[in-house]
């Protein structure tokens, strides 16, 4: 059981490692962990429901994977061949896709989200003024 717990914490360990090598070296990666935190920012101040927090998560999470996976993708592929060959390129241009869906995919949930909140907080301060 000890043995367990010390291997679950070494894979820990390894997991945090990745994601402090991924955002210190990868400046795609440091731009969505800076957009993560500008989202989670304006979300907190305009006071999302929960299932609306859900949907931000699970957005936030979807684009931050598919970035850690392109990244190790792009890595294990520069390994195996630094020579210019199609099915590398072939397996960078998908990697790079999957990244493009999630970035889309959460900017379609950003904006169902935050437009009619955005719009609300405009016409109030219309009202007001
Ligand atoms: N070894 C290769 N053989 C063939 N095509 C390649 C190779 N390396 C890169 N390419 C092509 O160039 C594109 C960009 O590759 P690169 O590794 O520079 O990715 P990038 O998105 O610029 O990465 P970074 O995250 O470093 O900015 C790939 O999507 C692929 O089309």
């Amino acid at each position: 059981m000890i043995e367990f717990l010390i291997g679950r914490l070494k894979s820990f360990k390894f997991a945090f490692k990745g994601l402090a090598w991924v955002f210190t070296h990868e400046k795609n990666a440091q731009f969505h962990l800076l957009a993560t935190v500008v989202v989670l920012g304006i979300s907190y101040l305009l006071d999302l429901s929960t299932f609306e927090w859900l949907c931000i998560v699970i957005a936030i999470g979807i684009v931050l994977l598919s970035e850690l996976l392109n990244t190790a993708i792009e890595k294990l592929a520069d390994f195996v061949s630094q020579e210019q060959h199609p099915q590398i390129g072939i397996a960078k241009d998908v990697a790079a896709g999957a990244v493009l869906i999630a970035t889309l995919t959460a900017v379609v949930i950003g904006l169902v989200i935050f437009t009619p909140k955005v719009l609300l907080l405009f016409s109030k301060i219309v009202l007001v003024n």
